[in-house]
């Protein structure tokens, strides 16, 4: 039988509410931050940039529920740690995607947050001046004003929503999102993007596991109940609906899964598991060795495979920035236009993959209104 029960000595906490939830030992509180709303009012999406955002998520959900068969692109850096670089990098892209219209469905990477395997830079967010600390105020002004920026170039954005604490500060400007290969199993990124109102992307994990990325799918898809910031910033219990535009992304592990039959099994899965008939391939990370320059051959055997009639590629993701390559992120001065985390594809090469990706998305077109047999008679 327990004893009687002893009282809890709780530490005089009454005017320091703080100490019961960072007690000083362990943490220290910086100090607080904007409420979503406020920085929102700071830098506003604007009607015009709300009807943008609704037109593209539309336009990415039809690509991915086989309504239209242009191929999803969804291409840009690793990170933006250069705003002014990373919009220049938009103003080419938007160009381009205009050119391709009819074909491809251009989505600009505009990552913020990084997850790291261990230690590293964790994004513009956390560290907006690279200088190897955090300042999450800063960070969160800097990152929403070059994200209304990049929306002002016509592009619908990308973001892969890494913490989702953050989430309600960004959410508003992305037209794509992903869960990373890291936090895909989790129960709060799933939990997350039950609630989001955009097409959400489920990396595989990263050694290659398809399965979590289905799970995911099918987590996404249920309603749920999670804690998150109201946009008032009060600790809410928040109802999501249940995304019903989850999809899988294939990005390779301990060996690339691009090619037609990893694509094809995966294909298998999905419908097997009832959660869809699609798959986006990223052409960097585990399907490149992390070797930048890689992804053009990962392209072409992609755009081979849609070419072929594969109506369940639903896209593709390239490591893009001005110049080539990647660049510590301590290096002084730093080279611009140059990745400071995963190595990019050039601005030139990565135009002639949008290239290859357009003629293969035409091809398909042709190929799905050409009659298989011949009429009978001639
Ligand atoms: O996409 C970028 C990186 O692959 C990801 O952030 C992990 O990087 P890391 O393994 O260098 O930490
Ligand atoms: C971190 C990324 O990818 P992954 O989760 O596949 O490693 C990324 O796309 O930036």
């Amino acid at each position: 039988m327990a004893g009687p029960a002893v009282p809890l000595e709780l530490p005089a906490i009454a005017d320091e509410p703080l100490a019961l939830a960072w007690p000083d030992d362990s943490a220290r509180v910086l100090g607080p931050l904007p409420t979503p709303a406020e920085l929102a009012e700071r830098f506003p999406r604007g009607e015009r940039l709300r009807a943008q955002v609704t037109g593209h998520r539309r336009a990415v959900r039809e690509i991915v529920d086989g309504a239209d068969d242009r191929l999803l692109v969804i291409v840009g850096p690793c990170s933006v740690h250069d705003p002014d670089a990373a919009l220049q990098y938009a103003h080419e892209l938007a160009a381009a995607a205009a050119a391709h219209d009819r074909d491809l469905l251009v989505v600009l990477r505009a990552y913020l947050e990084k997850p790291r395997t261990s230690v590293g830079w964790k994004g513009l967010l956390h560290d907006p001046h690279l200088a190897g600390r955090e300042d999450l105020a800063e960070g969160l002004a800097i990152g929403r004003e070059f994200l209304v920026r990049a929306a002002n170039s016509g592009l619908p954005l990308a973001y892969e929503f890494v913490d989702p604490f953050l989430a309600p500060y960004v959410l508003d400007l992305v037209s794509w999102g992903a869960l990373g290969a890291r936090t895909v199993a989790s129960q709060p990124h799933r939990q997350l993007a039950s609630a989001l109102p955009m097409p959400i992307g489920m990396k595989n994990g990263v050694t290659g596991d398809v399965e979590v990325a289905i799970a995911a799918v099918r987590a996404a898809r249920a309603p749920h109940t999670f804690p998150a910031l109201a946009a008032g910033g009060v600790p809410s219990a928040v109802v999501g609906a249940g995304n019903s535009a989850c999809h899988v992304v294939l990005r390779g592990g301990a060996r690339p899964n691009y090619d037609a039959a990893s694509v094809g099994a995966a294909l298998d899965e999905l419908r097997a598991a009832g959660v869809g008939a699609g798959v986006v391939v990223d052409a960097s990370h585990g399907n490149s060795g992390k070797d930048h320059w890689r992804q053009p051959g990962v392209v072409e055997d992609v755009a081979a495979q849609v070419a072929a009639g594969n109506r369940g590629l639903l896209g593709v993701m390239i490591e893009s920035f001005l110049e080539e390559g990647n660049q510590d992120v301590a290096a002084r001065p730093l080279r611009h236009g140059v990745s400071v985390t995963d190595g990019c594809l050039d601005w030139p090469t990565t135009a002639r993959c949008l290239d290859v990706l357009a003629e293969a998305a035409r091809r398909r077109r042709i190929a799905s209104v050409r009659p298989r047999t011949r009429p009978v008679g001639l």
